[in-house]
C-alpha cells in the first residue's frame, strides 16, 4: 500500500467513525443536518472523532493593484489604506461582525501603495508598493510572486505556536475583484464574463468596460500551456494581487498544518482556488463560509461542488463572511465533543 492510499484509508474509516458517533448522539438521526457534514469534515482535518481546533483568527490580507488605472473599479486606491487604518483600530465592517464572534483579527500588509506606522495588530510582509498594471505589464516579478507565497506560508508557520486551528482569509485591496476574477478565470476555464460583477460598486465606465479590460489583460498575459505548478505560479504572477498570493501561499500551509481554512467571498475562493492548485488536497479543509453577491461567487461555489454555510447576499469582503461562520464551525466542533450519546439502538 503506497503513504497516499493508506492515508486515504484511515480517513475513510474515521468519517466512518465520525458518522456512527453523530447516529448516537442525543438526537433523531440525521436532525443536525448540514451541521453532521461540517462536523464530519472538521473531524476529518482534526484527525478526531472529538476534534479540538484550538483559536480562531482572522487574517485580512491587504494589496494595491496597478489595474486600477484602467478605470475597472468604482473607488481609488486610497481606500485600501483607509479600511486598512480601520481593521487596525477594530472598526471596520469585518471587526465589528467578528466581535460579535469572539474572533480576532489581523491584518496582513502584502503590498499596498504606502505602509502603515507599525501595530500589534499589523504583519508588515510588503512585497513592494502595489502591483503593476497588468493590462499592460505582468502585476508582479517572478521574484516578487514566490516571495508572496512564501511570507504566506511563514505567516501560517506561526498560527501554530498560538494555538490557531481555525483561520478566516479575509482580503482589502480597491481593484481586486479585477485581479481574482483572471486568476479564476485562468484556473478553472470558467468564461470570463460570468467573473466579471460590480465588486465594491460598478466602475463609471461600466461592466462592459471591466470586462474588456480584463479580456486584454488575458490576451496581453498570453499564458502558455505548461505543468500545472508552473501554470498556476505564471497565472498569480501576471494578474496578481499580492494578496491574493499571499493568501493562496497561507492556505496550502495551513492545510498542511491541520487547521481549518475559512474562505470568504469571492476574492478570497480564487486564492483558494489558487491554494489548491498550487497543493492539490488542500480544498479538503476549506469551508465554504458564504455565498457573496458578486455574481462570479456562485459560479465558483458551483465549480468547485461546494455548498456554502450561509447566504445572506453579503459582498464586503474584509473576511466578514468568515466571520459570521466561524461560530458555525465552532458549534459542529463542539456538538462533536460535549453533545450527550443515546443509549440503545438508533434508526438507519
Ligand atoms: C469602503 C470599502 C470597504 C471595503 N471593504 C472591502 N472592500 C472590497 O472591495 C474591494 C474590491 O472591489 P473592487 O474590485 O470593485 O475595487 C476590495 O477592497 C474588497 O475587499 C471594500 C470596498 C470599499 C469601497
Ligand atoms: O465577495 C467578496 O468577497 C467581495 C465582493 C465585492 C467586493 N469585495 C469583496
Amino acid at each position: 500500500m503506497t503513504v497516499q492510499s493508506g492515508v486515504k484509508q484511515s480517513q475513510t474509516l474515521l468519517a466512518d467513525e465520525l458518522r456512527a458517533r453523530l447516529r448516537g448522539k442525543a438526537k433523531p438521526v440525521g436532525s443536525l443536518g448540514r451541521l453532521e457534514d461540517l462536523a464530519v469534515q472538521i473531524g476529518l482535518i482534526g484527525g478526531s472523532t472529538s476534534p479540538d481546533l484550538g483559536i480562531a483568527k482572522i487574517l485580512v490580507f491587504a494589496g494595491d493593484h496597478g489595474i486600477t488605472a484602467e478605470g475597472v473599479t468604482a473607488y481609488p486606491s486610497v481606500v485600501t489604506r483607509e479600511i486598512a487604518k480601520f481593521v487596525l483600530a477594530g472598526t471596520a465592517g469585518v471587526n465589528v461582525l467578528a466581535r460579535a464572534a469572539g474572533v480576532g483579527v489581523e491584518l496582513v500588509d502584502a503590498g499596498m501603495l504606502e505602509p502603515l506606522p507599525p501595530h500589534d495588530l499589523l504583519l508588515d510582509r510588503r512585497i513592494a508598493s502595489g502591483t503593476k498594471n497588468a493590462r499592460r505589464e505582468p502585476a508582479m516579478s517572478i521574484e516578487e510572486c514566490a516571495a508572496a507565497l512564501e511570507a504566506g506560508r511563514a505567516i501560517d508557520a506561526h498560527l501554530g505556536a498560538e494555538n490557531v486551528g481555525i483561520v478566516g482569509y479575509g482580503e482589502i485591496g480597491i481593484g481586486n475583484t479585477s485581479a481574482a476574477g483572471l486568476v479564476a478565470h485562468a484556473l478553472t476555464g470558467l468564461g470570463l464574463k460570468s467573473l466579471v460583477g460590480p465588486g465594491a460598486g460598478t466602475p463609471a465606465l461600466g461592466l462592459d468596460h471591466k470586462y474588456q479590460v480584463l479580456s486584454d489583460t488575458i490576451d496581453r498575459a498570453a499564458i502558455a500551456p505548461s505543468t500545472s505548478e508552473k501554470r498556476t505560479f505564471e497565472v498569480l504572477r501576471q494578474f496578481g494581487g499580492f494578496e491574493i498570493v499571499m493568501m493562496a501561499g497561507a492556505m496550502t500551509a495551513a492545510a498542511a498544518a491541520g487547521r481549518v481554512i475559512v474562505v470568504d467571498g469571492f476574492i478570497s475562493t480564487a486564492g483558494a482556488i489558487a491554494a489548491e492548485a498550487l497543493v492539490p488536497g488542500t480544498i479538503d479543509n476549506c469551508v465554504f463560509a458564504h455565498c457573496s453577491a458578486e455574481p462570479g461567487h456562485a459560479a465558483l461555489l458551483k465549480h468547485l461542488s461546494v455548498k456554502p454555510l450561509l447566504e445572506l447576499e453579503m459582498r464586503l469582503g474584509e473576511g466578514s463572511g468568515a466571520a459570521l461562520a466561524i461560530p458555525i464551525i465552532r458549534a459542529a466542533e463542539l456538538m462533536l465533543r460535549e453533545m450527550a450519546d443515546l443509549p440503545g439502538e438508533h434508526p438507519e
